[in-house]
């Protein structure tokens, strides 16, 4: 198998949905998921690049894992869910600082997921994505606490908190999706973006990585000494 070229991680509290996402885009279905023991990951083709894409566990048990999953990571999706607010603090207060460890020039993409559960109108987002009653929130209709202008607040933080200059990095409204693995809507968006994103931040990562092989055309030639049996 090829080294990969580059990383992606998806982080987030248990339940927002990661594993999901990833198979319905990987896998084109919304398959039952059991929650995630430490972390798994698929390989994806992109151009000629090999991207690995891991899914890490939400479970508190397994917090400490997660920097190690960031470590020289190109891209990191920093996921919630939009019918519950503490998911996105969580990913202030707990999963950020994960995130040290990534590659310097790491994107971020910070995503709401599981709206289909707060669509204003039943059937509204397609392919049967209706409101799934009984699921957090408690609202009759409409659970939704979180809105795009808050995850968009939260990517200035990121880059407040990795002393980023907005100039210099996408902005937040390219950045910042709304999301459902159960209807699709906005999951290929998602990924494809952040690989048609992470691409030059491969190429910055390769120009900067050291050398693999001598050039032996260039090597200086071996210093010449007086010991040895021809001296
Ligand atoms: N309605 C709806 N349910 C979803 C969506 N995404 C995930 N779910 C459900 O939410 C539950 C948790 O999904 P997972 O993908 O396992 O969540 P996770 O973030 O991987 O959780 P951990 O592995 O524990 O960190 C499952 O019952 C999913 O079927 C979505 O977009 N809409
Ligand atoms: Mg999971």
């Amino acid at each position: 198998m090829r080294k990969p070229d580059g990383k992606i991680v998806l982080l987030g509290d248990m339940n927002v949905g990661k594993t999901s996402l990833l198979q319905r885009y990987m896998e084109r279905r919304f398959p039952d998921t059991v929650s995630t023991v430490g972390g798994a990951f698929y390989l994806k083709q992109w151009r000629s690049y090999n991207i690995s894409i891991w899914d890490t566990a939400g479970r508190e048990q397994f917090h400490g894992l997660g920097s190690m999953y960031c470590r020289g990571a190109a891209a990191v999706i920093l996921t919630y869910d939009v019918n519950h607010a503490q998911s996105l603090l969580e990913l202030e207060n707990r999963f950020l600082g994960l995130t040290d460890t990534a590659s310097a020039d790491c994107l971020f993409a910070v995503v709401g997921n599981k709206v289909d559960l707060s669509e204003e109108a039943p059937g509204e987002g397609g392919q049967g994505g209706g409101r799934d009653p009984g699921q957090v929130g408690g609202g009759s209709g409409g659970s939704k606490q979180v809105q795009l202008e808050d995850a968009m607040a939260f990517y200035k933080k990121i880059l407040k908190y990795k002393m980023l200059d907005e100039k210099d990095v996408p902005a937040a409204e390219q950045m910042c999706f709304e999301t459902s693995a159960k209807t699709g809507k906005n999951v290929d968006l998602l990924f494809e973006t952040v690989f048609d994103m992470v691409v030059p931040v491969i190429l910055r990562q390769r120009a900067q990585a050291p050398p693999q092989t001598v050039d032996i055309a260039s090597a200086p030639p071996p210093a010449r000494t007086r010991s040895g049996c021809c001296s």
